[in-house]
């Protein structure tokens, strides 16, 4: 089928990040048409959009958006930032434009949402894509090709298909899952992975000034591609620490029961144990490349 992007025709996207700038930057490569109008409330990232030529028009005030023009909104600003936004760009939707997100919780914030931008269409979504880095200077074109997008509503809606689309254009493999599902699927194989990079490089820092010795002078590879993630955003990551507290509390302590089966295993010098609860790890590793 051609690409048609769903037929949202002109798009706004508000925070123009990582994450917005590569949805932006990806549609312009992938012969998208329409208008692509960004927001975000820094200047300075309003400035380095247009000066990319990743948007055709970007604005620091919802006043001066062309609003009527708007078929979709993609609301792609850190997690917790998401209501006071819906409840201010409100009064401006047009009745059929389509609402959407890229944040990584999803929950109970989706009906919120649904809720306050009400009868508005809002449509979760979540991208599995991403980089450490932030801002639209570090947007990467083609960023969502063969990954996984996330939607949380169901297919049969009208609006829901398209958005699918969208993102099948954009070369994204979309599934639906349940929101709460997902936050307890994204808090285990992301949120935890993110608090155990911060945690560990937290853990060195402390050694650090316990011995006097500067231990970051020292790291090889396995350090760096380990703790890559430790140098993702802070605001975004608290964020998203926050909004979907239960399922990351729960995954951060089955982590430390399995710490402490380890360091009990390695105290103990149980060799055997040593050898299962490594090879186990590694097969299941192995199975993913
Ligand atoms: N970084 C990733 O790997 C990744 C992957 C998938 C999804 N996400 C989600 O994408 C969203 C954006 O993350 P990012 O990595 O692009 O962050 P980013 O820090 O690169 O960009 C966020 C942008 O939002 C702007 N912003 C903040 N508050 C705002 C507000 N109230 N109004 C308007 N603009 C505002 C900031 O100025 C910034 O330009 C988050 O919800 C995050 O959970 C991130
Ligand atoms: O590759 C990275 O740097 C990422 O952290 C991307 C990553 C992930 O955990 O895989 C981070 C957050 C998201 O919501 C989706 C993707």
């Amino acid at each position: 089928m051609d690409k048609d992007f769903g037929g949202f025709k002109n798009i706004l996207i508000i925070g123009l990040g990582l994450i917005g700038g590569s949805i932006a930057v990806s549609l312009k490569s992938s012969g998208y048409r329409g208008k692509i109008y960004g927001f975000d409330l820094s200047s300075e990232r309003v400035k380095k959009a247009v000066e990319l030529q990743a948007v055709d028009e970007a604005y620091t005030q919802l006043e001066d958006i062309p609003w009527d023009e708007i078929d979709l909104v993609i609301l792609a600003t850190p997690v917790k930032t998401f209501e006071e936004i819906a409840k201010k760009i409100k009064p401006f939707l047009r009745k059929d434009t389509v609402v959407t997100d890229v944040g990584s919780v999803k929950g109970s914030l989706v009906e919120k949402i649904q809720n306050i931008l009400s009868p508005v269409k809002f449509i979760g979504a979540h991208p599995i894509a991403g980089t450490e880095k932030e801002g639209i200077e570090n947007a990467v074109v083609g960023l969502f090709k063969g990954k996984k997008l996330i939607l949380t509503i169901d297919r049969e809606d009208e609006s829901t298909k398209r958005l699918e689309k969208f993102w099948t254009d954009l070369g994204a493999k979309v599934e639906v899952m349940d929101p709460h599902t997902h936050d307890f699927v994204f808090a285990s194989v992301s949120h935890l992975p993110h608090a155990v990079a911060f945690a560990l490089v937290d853990a060195l820092i402390e050694l650090s000034k316990e011995t006097g010795i500067d231990l970051f002078l020292y790291p090889g590879a396995g350090f760096k591609d380990f703790t890559r993630i430790a140098a993702s955003s802070p605001t975004v990551w608290k964020d998203i620490f926050i909004e979907n507290k239960d399922n990351v509390v729960h995954t951060i302590e089955r982590f430390i029961q399995s710490m402490e089966k380890l360091k009990e295993y390695i105290q103990k010098e149980d060799e055997d144990n040593l050898i299962r609860i490594l090879s186990e790890s590694r097969e299941k590793r192995l199975s993913l490349d």
